[in-house]
C-alpha cells in the first residue's frame, strides 16, 4: 500500500499565550502530600471535527521525505506483553478455567439426524419419583399485624394529609469518600510487592542468625521481587557488615533494605528541567503500547499550563483514532492546541510541522506523542528513528527531552524495554505509570540501578493531577514495608 500523503495538520484552538519565563524552568514540584480531596472526574466533551482547524501552511512546510508506513493492526496490539491495567497482573490461576470452557459446538443442540438415515428414537417415560410428604404441615403463620407508628409529639415534625404521619426528612447523599492521597494510592499499588517481599523476609528470618545461608536465601528473595542483583547484594553486604552472627530481626531487615533502595534511587529522583532557550522545548513521548503516553501528556500539560507555559501538542499517534481524539481532548482540557493528521499519516511528517507551528506560535513546549510500538518490531522502531532524526533537521538538540512511559505493573521485560527505547529514540528520562495498579515496584529499583536515567514523575491514577515527582524516600519506604 503506497504511504498516505500526510495531510494538512489540524490545529485545536489555542489558549491566549502566556509569556514565558526565563529558561531553565523546573516543572513546578507539588508538595509531598496532594489533599485527599476528590476532584470531580472531568467531562469529556464530545470531540467534534470542528474543534480542528485546518492549517493554510502545512502543505508549505518543508517535509521530510514520506517514510515506508507501517500501519499496525489491532493484532499487534494484543501481542503487546506488557498488561493493559487498570486490570492487575494475571495471576498464574488466570486461565485455568479455560480448560473446563467448552466450544460452542459442544454446547450446541445435536444436529437432528436425516429421517432417512435413523428412525427418531422412541422415548420411555421416565417412572415418577415420589416425594416424602412431612408428617406434620406446620400451620402458615399468620402475619401479625404491625403498629403504626406513633409520631412523637415532642420530637420532628408531622406532616398531616390522611392521617398524621412523621415527616419525611430529606435523605442525605451519603458523603464521597475522600479520595485517598497520592501516597496512599502509591502505597496501596505497592501492597502486593511489599507484602509479598515481608512476608519472605520474615521467612528468612524467623529464628535464624545473620550468617552465609540466610544472607543467600535473603538475596533470592529480594531478586524474585525484582530489585535486580546489585540492589540485593547491596541490601545483604550492608546487613553483613554490621550484623553478621547476631539475632536480625525481619523489621530490621526491612529498615536496611528501605535506606539501601533510597539510596540506589536517589541519584535518578530528579525534577524535570526544561529549557526555554529553546522555543519550543520539545518533549517527544514513547514507550510501549498502553504505557500510558497518552495520558502522561494530558497530566504533563495540564502541569505545565497551570504553571503558566504555553504548550503545543502533536498527536504523532497516527496509526490509532481513538489516540488521536483522546490526545485533542487533553488538549481541550489544558486549552493546548493539537496538531493532529490523519489516521495512518506519516508520524514524522506530523512531527515535523508540528515543530514547525510550535515555533511559529511561540509556545514554551511542545509534547509529541507516538504510537505505541514493541520493541522488538524493528519496522517501527525504525519510524521512530525517523521522527527523532527529522526534529534535528530544525534543532539539531530536539527532541530536547525523550520521555519513556514504563508500565510500574510490568515485571523484568520492563529492563528490556528502556534499553532498546534508550537506543533508539535517546531516551533520557522516565515516567513510571500505573503505580497505583498492583505495580511490581521492584523493577523501578531495577531499572535505576541498571540505567541511572531520571525518573521525572510517577502516575498514580487516570486523573488529571495524578502525576507526582519520584520521591525515592518514600518509594523506598512503601516497597520495604517500613511507615
Ligand atoms: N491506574 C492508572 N492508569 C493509568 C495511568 N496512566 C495511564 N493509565 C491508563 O492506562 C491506559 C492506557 O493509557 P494510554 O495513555 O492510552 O496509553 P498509551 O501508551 O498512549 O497507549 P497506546 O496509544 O495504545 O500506545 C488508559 O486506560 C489510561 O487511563 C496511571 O498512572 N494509573
Amino acid at each position: 500500500m503506497p504511504p498516505p500523503a500526510p495531510s494538512e495538520p489540524d490545529i485545536v484552538p489555542s489558549r491566549p499565550e502566556r509569556q514565558p519565563e526565563p529558561a531553565p524552568v523546573e516543572v513546578p514540584t507539588p508538595p509531598s502530600e496532594v489533599p485527599a480531596e476528590t476532584p470531580a472526574p472531568p467531562e469529556i466533551p464530545p470531540s467534534s471535527p470542528s474543534s480542528a482547524q485546518p492549517s493554510s501552511e502545512a502543505g508549505a512546510a518543508p517535509h521530510p521525505p514520506a517514510g515506508p508506513f507501517f500501519p499496525h493492526s489491532d493484532g499487534e496490539k494484543e501481542e503487546v506483553p506488557t498488561p493493559t491495567p487498570p486490570s492487575p497482573r494475571p495471576s498464574r490461576a488466570e486461565g485455568k478455567g479455560e480448560g473446563r470452557r467448552q466450544p460452542a459446538q459442544d454446547l450446541a443442540p445435536a444436529e437432528p439426524a436425516s429421517s432417512a438415515e435413523i428412525s427418531p428414537p422412541i422415548r420411555q417415560p421416565s417412572p415418577v419419583e415420589t416425594q416424602p410428604i412431612p408428617a406434620e404441615v406446620a400451620p402458615e403463620p399468620q402475619p401479625v399485624p404491625q403498629p403504626t407508628p406513633k409520631p412523637s409529639s415532642s420530637a420532628g415534625k408531622v406532616t398531616v394529609a390522611k392521617k398524621v404521619e412523621p415527616k419525611a426528612e430529606p435523605q442525605k447523599a451519603p458523603e464521597p469518600a475522600p479520595r485517598r492521597s497520592w501516597f496512599q494510592r502509591m502505597r496501596d499499588g505497592l501492597a502486593r510487592s511489599s507484602r509479598e517481599l515481608s512476608g519472605n523476609i520474615a521467612g528468612v528470618f524467623t529464628k535464624r542468625k545473620l550468617d552465609g545461608d540466610t544472607l543467600q536465601d535473603l538475596e533470592d528473595v529480594l531478586i524474585r521481587a525484582d530489585l535486580g542483583v546489585e540492589t540485593a547484594l547491596r541490601v545483604t553486604d550492608s546487613l553483613a557488615s554490621s550484623r553478621y552472627g547476631k539475632d536480625v530481626s525481619d523489621t530490621e531487615v526491612r529498615a536496611v533494605m528501605a535506606a539501601e533502595v533510597e539510596k540506589v534511587l536517589t541519584p535518578v529522583a530528579k525534577p524535570l528541567e526544561l529549557d526555554l532557550s529553546h522555543k519550543p522545548h520539545v518533549i517527544l513521548v514513547v514507550g510501549v503500547n498502553g504505557t500510558g503516553k497518552t495520558t502522561t501528556i494530558g497530566k504533563l500539560a495540564a502541569k505545565l499550563t497551570e504553571g503558566g507555559l504555553s504548550v503545543m501538542l502533536a498527536a504523532g499517534d497516527t496509526f490509532r483514532a481513538a489516540a488521536i481524539e483522546q490526545l485533542k481532548i487533553w488538549g481541550e482540557r489544558t486549552k493546548s492546541p493539537v496538531i493532529a493528521t490523519k489516521l495512518g499519516a506519516d508520524a514524522a511528517g506530523l512531527a515535523y510541522d508540528a515543530f514547525e507551528k510550535a515555533k511559529e506560535a511561540g509556545s514554551d513546549v511542545l509534547i509529541i506523542d507516538t504510537a505505541g510500538r514493541l520493541q522488538n518490531k524493528t519496522e517501527l522502531m525504525a519510524e521512530l528513528e525517523k521522527i527523532v532524526r527529522v526534529l534535528g533537521k530544525l534543532d539539531p538538540e530536539a527532541p530536547h527531552t525523550v520521555l519513556q512511559t514504563v508500565d510500574a505493573t510490568t515485571g523484568q521485560n520492563a529492563l528490556n524495554q528502556v534499553e532498546i527505547f534508550r537506543n533508539v529514540a535517546g531516551v533520557n528520562g522516565l515516567v513510571m505509570t500505573k503505580l497505583d495498579g498492583t505495580a511490581r515496584g521492584g523493577i523501578l529499583v531495577a531499572i535505576a540501578a541498571k540505567h541511572r536515567l531520571p525518573v521525572y514523575f510517577i502516575g498514580v491514577g487516570e486523573q488529571v493531577d495524578d502525576l507526582e515527582p519520584f520521591s525515592a524516600s518514600e518509594f523506598a519506604r512503601a516497597i520495604a514495608g517500613v511507615a
